[in-house]
């Protein structure tokens, strides 16, 4: 099988040794294949987010191992670790994370920052990413400004300026009505299509009966299981 994401026996305790020791994932085991869609469904705080932190390097487990395209991810230093980051990984969050006081484009360039690239250039890849999602026409307009949904597609356009093969998504759909939630299941499809590789932690049943899904894992308590 040609997993593009492995975990090996990896678990995350948050306050290690004090009194606010959390157990967060023990001992999981699993294999992402390359181009699939998978999504990780389960309860609030049973693990998902930390789940996808650690698969895009965002913190690191307590033990075990991470391996994503080839590279063991899960003691990068830093450094390395946002070079991985651009070249791999685009993160849809919940809440979208924007810069609410800058304007689209700025948003949708900054995965790219800082880079010698020429701004002539920047403004080529943003237009391409931002035409893709519909968003160009709202490109000099500050986020606070936009509705949810095309706060969301800026998020979007965001993930994917890069061109990164891994797509990870928390709870992508939780602030989202049904009209945009369908929008964002169509953009995925397509995502799908291209080849990429998409891991959802969702709660939203909507995901569930999708054709699109390879994969569902369960995860409770800190355990993941192949549902
Ligand atoms: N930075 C942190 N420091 C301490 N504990 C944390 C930290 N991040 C998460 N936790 C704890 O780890 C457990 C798993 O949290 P996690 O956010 O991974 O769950 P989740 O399944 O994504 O939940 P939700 O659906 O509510 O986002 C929870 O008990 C949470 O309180």
């Amino acid at each position: 099988m040609s997993a593009i994401i492995s975990l090996e026996k990896v678990s995350k305790i948050y306050n290690l040794g004090t009194a606010k020791e959390v157990v967060a994932l023990k001992d999981v085991s699993l294999q992402i294949k390359r181009s699939s869609l998978v999504l990780l469904m389960g309860p609030s705080g049973s693990g998902k987010s930390t789940l996808l932190s650690l698969i895009a390097a965002l913190t690191r487990p307590t033990s075990g191992k991470v391996v994503v395209d080839g590279q063991t991810i899960s003691k990068l230093p830093d450094r390395f670790a946002a070079v991985y980051r651009r070249e791999k990984i685009g993160f849809i969050f919940q809440k979208f994370n924007l810069l609410e006081d800058l304007t689209v484009f700025e948003n949708v360039i900054v995965p790219l920052i800082p880079t010698p690239t020429p701004l002539k250039e920047l403004e080529l890849m943003a237009s391409a990413v931002m035409e893709r999602f519909a968003i160009a026409h709202k490109k000099d307009m500050v986020v606070r400004k936009l509705s949810g949904g095309e706060q969301q597609r800026c998020a979007i356009a965001r993930a994917l300026i890069d061109n990164p093969p891994i797509i990870l998504a928390d709870e992508p759909t939780a602030n989202l009505d049904s009209a945009l939630t369908e929008q964002f299941l169509q953009i995925l499809g397509q995502l799908k299509q291209e080849g990429k590789t998409i891991v959802i932690a969702t709660h939203d049943p909507r995901f569930a009966d999708l054709e699109i899904v390879d994969e569902i894992y369960e995860v409770r308590e800190g355990n993941v299981f192949l549902s």
